[in-house]
């Protein structure tokens, strides 16, 4: 079957109806939404039902409480290649705005799982809820469910360590540019897609030219030197990226890649980009020859990196970082 993604409930197509289906914001799809995935999959199979996800953009948060914008983990088209990797039929990715915040927990059981979706089934996490003034709790859906005839699944949430896999936890760790422990609680290499754009060209004088993408509202990974992956298009690179430079003009500064054995003008393309690894913070040298004589350190260590990574596990493999 063919993943589908939709963006209205009008045009779910007719052998989608009756799934069983999971409903929250799972940003970053991280190895406790996962579980929730994999328990959505066994339920959907067993009952010869599609899977499928229904979600919401922008952020609900971000509609109650725009600034600051939240970090996000993962934008639209990135949860909908996670949910494909996972192997759902489907993403529903509903438009969350103030009139829609104002549905009633009742309504959206009628309207959306029962006259739209058909649901046959409803997974959740045990702190999802739904509905104005989000009166939509496990126990609502639960007892909804057996009036209306579909069954209902409430998961906890995964730990790892003494505490719940959470996206704030996520959020957390990539804000002090610990890569690595926030990649081992996705379950994959995290990754963000970027446009890129002009900068002062000054890149390419320094011998190290960088593709310039400009980071999504509430993008608040730690300032630093990173190890990257980078696909363009259907091609990969190796290459090692700055975000910051406080040695010239660093108000809201782009995420810069330089790619290793490159060579061309990709402006105006789109770079899908996954950290490896951290290397360092920002720094101030005394010198443009000091700041090149780092970018070089750094150019070998992302290199060693590259060359010591693997897939986290299968998810990661179908992500396509990995060739
Ligand atoms: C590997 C690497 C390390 C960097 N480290 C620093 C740094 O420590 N401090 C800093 O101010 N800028 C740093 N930068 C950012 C450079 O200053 C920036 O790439 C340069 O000014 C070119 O900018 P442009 O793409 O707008 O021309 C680094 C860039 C790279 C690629
Ligand atoms: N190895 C490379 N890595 C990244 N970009 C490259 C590379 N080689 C050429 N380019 C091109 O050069 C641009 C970056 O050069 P740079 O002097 O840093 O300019 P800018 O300041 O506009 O980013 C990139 O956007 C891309 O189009």
């Amino acid at each position: 079957m063919t993943f589908i993604r939709l963006s209205s409930l009008a045009e779910l197509p007719e052998h989608l109806r009756g799934a069983y289906v999971a409903i929250g914001n799972f940003d970053g799809l991280h190895r406790g939404h996962q579980s929730i995935i994999a328990a959505l999959r066994q339920s959907a199979n067993a009952a010869g039902v599609p899977a499928l996800m229904l979600t919401f953009e922008p952020h609900p948060r971000d509609v109650f409480a725009p600034a600051p914008f939240m970090f996000r983990l993962t934008q639209g088209d990135a949860k909908a290649r996670l949910a494909e990797a996972l192997g759902l039929d489907g993403i529903i990715i509903l438009p969350f705005d103030h009139a829609f915040s104002q549905t009633e927990a009742e309504d959206f059981v009628e309207t959306i799982l029962v006259d739209q979706l058909g649901a046959r089934g409803v997974i959740t996490g045990s702190d999802f809820h739904f509905g104005r003034q989000r009166r939509g709790t496990p126990a609502f859906l639960k007892a909804a469910g057996e009036r209306a005839g579909f069954a209902v699944e409430t998961l906890d949430l995964m730990d790892e360590g003494d505490e719940p896999i959470s996206s704030s936890r996520i959020r957390a760790a990539l804000s002090e540019g610990a890569v690595a422990a926030a990649n081992r609680l996705l379950g994959y290499h995290w990754f963000f897609d970027g446009c890129v754009v002009q900068g002062d060209q000054r890149g390419r004088e320094l011998g190290f030219p960088t593709a310039n993408t400009m980071t999504p509202n509430g993008f608040q990974l730690a300032q630093g030197v990173y190890a990257v992956r980078a696909r363009l298009g259907t091609r990969l690179f190796d290459g090692v990226a700055a975000y910051g430079k406080p040695m010239f003009d660093n108000q809201r500064p782009p995420f810069e890649t330089h790619l290793f054995d490159f060579d061309e003008d990709i402006y105006g393309q789109t770079l899908q980009i996954a950290l490896i690894g951290h290397i360092r913070g920002q720094e101030v040298f005394s010198g443009l020859d000091e700041l090149i004589a780092a970018m070089d350190r750094d150019s070998r260590e992302a290199r060693a990196l590259i060359a010591d990574a693997a897939p986290i596990g299968a998810l990661d493999e179908k992500l396509g970082f990995f060739g």
